[in-house]
C-alpha cells in the first residue's frame, strides 16, 4: 500500500479547478478593507476572525437560498472597478499558492452594476485582476492559467445580453457561460434563447442543475439547453439504484451523462452545508467515482465553506482512502473537461499534471 497523500503534499501537486466563484472567495481581510474604503456599513462582523467565521456559519443553513444570502455582502464590496480588480488579482495568488495551475472562475457581471459599472467594465477590471494575479504568481515560481465563465442568474432576465457579454470577451479571456442562484422554481429552460445563442455561436457552457432540485433539472440542462458540465449534479444519484446485493442499475439519464462523459463539477463542502449531502464521507462523489462517471473535485465557495482545493480533495482522501491515482484521476478529469482549446488542455496534462503524479508513484 502507498501512502495516504498527506496534506502538504495534496497542496504541493498540480491541481485544476473548474468550479469557483469571484464573489465566493474573497479573503475575510479584504472584505472589511473593501467595506471601510466603501462605505459599505452593513457587515455582520469587524475583525477578520469572526467575518471568516461568520460566513461559514451563515452558510451551513441546509438551504441553498440562505447560503446565496451571505453573498449580499461580497458583491456589496465589488461595485467598483478597483474592488473588483482586487478580489480578482488575489483569487489568482490565493489559487496559484494552493498548487492550482489551470482555473476556471466564475462570476454574475449584473450583480456588479448597483453603483453604475457597466457590465463591460466589470468583465474587464476582472480580465485585468486576473492578469495581474497570474503575473504576481509568477512572481513567486508558480505558474497558473485562468478563465473567466460569466454567469447568468437563473431569476433574472438578463442571460442573453450576459452570453453576448461572454462572446464578445471569448478572445479576452473569457472561455464560457454558466447560470447560477436558486433552482427551485428556476428552471435551465427559462434561458433557453441564451443557450441556443450560444451554440449557434460554437461556445462553451455549464449549468448548475442537480444541487437544489432533481433530475428535472439536471435533464433540462442537458436534453434541452446542451450543456457541456453540470454544476454540482449531485442529484443524478437519484438515477442510480444499488440493490441490497451491491449490484448497480442506471437509469436513462445516469447512463446518459455517464456513457456521455459529461463532467460533473462537484463541490463537497458547499453540498454539505447546503445539504445537497448528509456529510463529505456521504457524498455522492463515492459513488459516482466509483462507477467511473467524469467526477471532478471543486470548491464552489472558499469563503463560505474556509475551504481551497486542496482541502477539498484531502477530505476525500480521509473519507474514501483516496489515493494518487485517485487524485490523478480527479484531476486530469478536471483538465480534459476544460473550456481552453483540445491542445492547451492535453499540453497541460502530459507536461505538467502526468509527470508530477507519476513521481508520487500514479
Ligand atoms: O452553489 C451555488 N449554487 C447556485 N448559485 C451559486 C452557488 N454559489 C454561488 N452562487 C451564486 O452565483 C453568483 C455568482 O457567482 C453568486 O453571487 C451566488 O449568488
Ligand atoms: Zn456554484
Amino acid at each position: 500500500m502507498m501512502p495516504a497523500p498527506t496534506p502538504d503534499e495534496v497542496r504541493a501537486a498540480p491541481k485544476v479547478l473548474l468550479h469557483d466563484h469571484l464573489d465566493g472567495g474573497l479573503r475575510p481581510a479584504t472584505v472589511l478593507e473593501l467595506a471601510r474604503a466603501n462605505g459599505y456599513d452593513a457587515l455582520p462582523a469587524d475583525d477578520v476572525a469572526s467575518l471568516g467565521a461568520w460566513f461559514e456559519s451563515a452558510a451551513s443553513s441546509g438551504s441553498l437560498e440562505r447560503y446565496l444570502e451571505t453573498f449580499a455582502h461580497t458583491v456589496g464590496v465589488m461595485q467598483d472597478v478597483h474592488a473588483v480588480r482586487r478580489v480578482a488579482a488575489e483569487c489568482v495568488e490565493d489559487l496559484a499558492a494552493d498548487g492550482v495551475v489551470y482555473a476556471e472562475v466564475r462570476f454574475a457581471p449584473e450583480l456588479h452594476v448597483e453603483r453604475g459599472l457597466a457590465l463591460d467594465t466589470v468583465v474587464e477590471a476582472v480580465l485585468e485582476g486576473f492578469a495581474e494575479g497570474v503575473a504576481n504568481a509568477a512572481a513567486t515560481g508558480r505558474r497558473i492559467r485562468v478563465g473567466a465563465l460569466l454567469t447568468a442568474m437563473r431569476h433574472a432576465a438578463r442571460s442573453q445580453e450576459i452570453a453576448e457579454l461572454a462572446i464578445r470577451y471569448r478572445d479576452a479571456g473569457v472561455v464560457g457561460f454558466d447560470i447560477a442562484g436558486a433552482e427551485a422554481g428556476f428552471p435551465p429552460t427559462r434561458h433557453l434563447d441564451a443557450f441556443e445563442y450560444l451554440r449557434r455561436e460554437n461556445a462553451h457552457f455549464t449549468i448548475h442543475a442537480g444541487e437544489a432540485f432533481g433530475l428535472p433539472s439536471i435533464w433540462e440542462a442537458l436534453q434541452w439547453c446542451g450543456a457541456d458540465r453540470l454544476g454540482h449534479g449531485v442529484r443524478i444519484v437519484d438515477d442510480v439504484t444499488v440493490a441490497s446485493d451491491g449490484s448497480v442499475r442506471l437509469g436513462r439519464l445516469a447512463a446518459y451523462v455517464r456513457d456521455m462523459r459529461i463532467p460533473l463539477e462537484m463541490c463537497p463542502s458547499s453540498n454539505v452545508q447546503t445539504g445537497a449531502a448528509e456529510s463529505v464521507a456521504e457524498h455522492p462523489i463515492g459513488l459516482l467515482r466509483r462507477l467511473g462517471f467524469r467526477v471532478t473535485v471543486n470548491t464552489d465557495n472558499r469563503l463560505m465553506s474556509a475551504t481551497s482545493l486542496s482541502r477539498e480533495l484531502s477530505l476525500l482522501v480521509d473519507a474514501f482512502g483516496y489515493g494518487w491515482r485517485d487524485l490523478r484521476w480527479l484531476t486530469i478529469n478536471a483538465m480534459k473537461s476544460a473550456f481552453i482549446p483540445f491542445d492547451e488542455r492535453i499540453e497541460i496534462i502530459e507536461g505538467t499534471l502526468k509527470p508530477a503524479y507519476a513521481a508520487h508513484g500514479a
